[in-house]
Order: structure tokens, then sequence, then C-alpha cells
């Protein structure tokens, strides 16, 4: 992978455009993966994955066990190695950062377990996740009152009313709202969900789904998700990994109807289907 770019963040003027070797192409993605591979120990669980992910998409990632998911999330946050290929976020290669810094170019995601503090204040635990990207000076100054990124993330998931409980008290959806408000304090451009939706009751799902769309106005959302429902919902469109490739991507409908899919996915063999 090539190291062309640099180190910081780009600033807000150059994360919104291509890379100036790029900006020919028609459509650049905001994301933009090309050919990756991932091996572990010889195992390859990244086989040569191309994906284009625009700026505002609300795309969904799905794929039976073992398909990769996971692993290219991890790749894109920094938490595991390509083995090759390239991902490019906002024009910059992310090849060799940490992934702090891939956080500061504004990538944010959950995880399948909780860092919800739960003695701290909803509040307090948006508030700490917002400092993440305040200057340490800022930080160590006492801050009054709540900042405009905090409020707005507190507004966004429907939270307000429980500003000051502990998070311990949460129910299981609020709590993966509060995350998800954690991360979007942080001001990130791209959200990565780990199943999202997972243990939720039906209320909680359709509320999730609400979220989530109205977070994608002004993010751009990869949820990786297996509630079909859920996808039939609130997906446009469909990423479908099987064996660490893409297998099939489109809209929703036309993802559930090719028969590869109902064969990997969703286990129908066509003997069986028949
Ligand atoms: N660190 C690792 N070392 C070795 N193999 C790994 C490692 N991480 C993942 N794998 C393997 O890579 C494959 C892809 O795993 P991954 O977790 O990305 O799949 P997934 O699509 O997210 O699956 P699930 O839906 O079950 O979470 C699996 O076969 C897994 O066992």
């Amino acid at each position: 992978m090539s190291e062309e770019n640099p180190p910081e963040a780009p600033s807000e003027e150059t994360a919104a455009a291509p890379e100036r070797t790029e900006a020919a192409k028609p459509g650049p993605g905001l994301l933009e993966i090309r050919d990756l591979m991932v091996v572990f120990d010889g195992f390859t669980a990244i086989n040569g994955v191309d994906l284009t992910v625009g700026e505002g998409e609300l795309r969904f990632l799905i794929g039976p066990n073992g398909a990769g998911k996971t692993t290219l999330i991890d790749v894109i946050t920094g938490l595991t190695k390509p083995t090759s290929g390239t991902v490019r976020f906002a024009g910059a290669s992310l090849a060799g950062r940490k992934e702090h810094q891939i956080v500061r170019l504004g990538i944010g995601r959950t995880f399948q377990t909780s860092v919800v503090f739960e003695e701290l204040s909803v509040l307090e635990n948006i508030d700490l996740a917002a400092s993440f990207r305040r200057p340490l000076a800022s930080l160590l100054r006492r801050r009054k009152g709540v900042t405009d990124e905090v409020a707005s993330a507190l507004e966004t998931i429907g939270l307000r009313d429980l500003a000051d409980r502990p998070a311990g008290i949460l129910s299981h959806g609020q709590r993966q709202w509060l995350e998800i408000g954690m991360l979007i304090a942080q001001g990130p451009k791209l959200l990565l969900l780990d199943e999202p939706v997972a243990g939720m009751s039906k209320d909680e799902r359709e509320r999730t789904g609400e979220l989530l769309t109205e977070i994608a106005r002004d993010h751009t959302v990869i949820v990786i998700e297996h509630d079909m429902e859920f996808l039939r919902r609130y997906a446009s469109t469909v990423t479908v990994l099987h064996e660490g490739s893409v297998l099939v991507e489109g809209d929703v409908a036309a993802v559930q109807a090719d028969p590869r899919v109902q064969e990997v996915y969703l286990g129908r063999k066509k003997e069986e289907a028949a």
C-alpha cells in the first residue's frame, strides 16, 4: 500500500475532495477499497474485495457467518492490517495509520461489546466520547455547560430526558443508542455499526431504523446486519459478502431475489426451496 498521503487528517477542503490522481474518475466514493486481501496464517479472510461507498449512503453489509464482514470493518478502522490492496477515505490512503489516527480522520465504529461507563450519566458518557477530539488544553480547563456537539448527539438519539441518569439503568436498546450518540459526538464522516439491532425489541428496532435514516442525512453509514426484515425496511444498497469476496451488490429487492444470495446467505439451496 502506498504512503504518499500526509500523516495528519486532511483539512475540510481536502477531505471533501478526491485525491488529485483519482479526481478524473467519475463519482469517487468517500470510502474506496480496492483489491483487498487479508490472510491470517494462511487462511484468506478477505479475498479481493472492491467496495465503494458514497457520501451520505446508508449501506448494509450482510453475509453468512465467517464471510469477512467484521474483518473488513477491522481493516477500515486500522485494527487489522491488510495483506494487500488499498483503502482510501476522503481521498487519503489509510495504509499505516493507527486506529486513533483513523478516528481523527473521521471514521467511527461501534463494537459488539459495550463501551459505555455504567456509573457515568448518559450525558457524561457522550461528553467523554466527544472529548476525544478536543485538544488537551481544553480538556484540562473545567468546562461549563454542554457543548453543541454533545447536545446535538443527545437530541438525535432521543435520550435527552435521561441525560442525567446513570447509563447503567438504560435498557438494551437505549444503551445501543447511547453508543451511537457517543460516536456522533466525535463528529465522524463515516460510521461503521456492527449489528446495531441485535437483541432489540420490535419497537427498539423501528426506532433504530429511524435513527439510522436520520443520521445518514449528514453522515455516511455502513451497517453490518443479519436481520432481513430490518434490511427490507431501511436498506437502500446492500453488499453481500461470501467467503471473503463481494458476492452481490445492489438494492435490497434485487439482492433478495438473487439466487446466489438465497443459496449462500439465506441458506435456501435450490433443491430445498423446490
Ligand atoms: N485474527 C484472526 N485470526 C485467524 N482467523 C481469523 C481472525 N479473525 C477472523 N478470522 C477468520 O476470518 C473469517 C472471517 O471472519 P469475520 O469475523 O470477519 O466474519 P463475519 O462475516 O464478521 O462473521 P460473523 O457474522 O460470524 O461475525 C472467519 O473464518 C474467521 O474465523
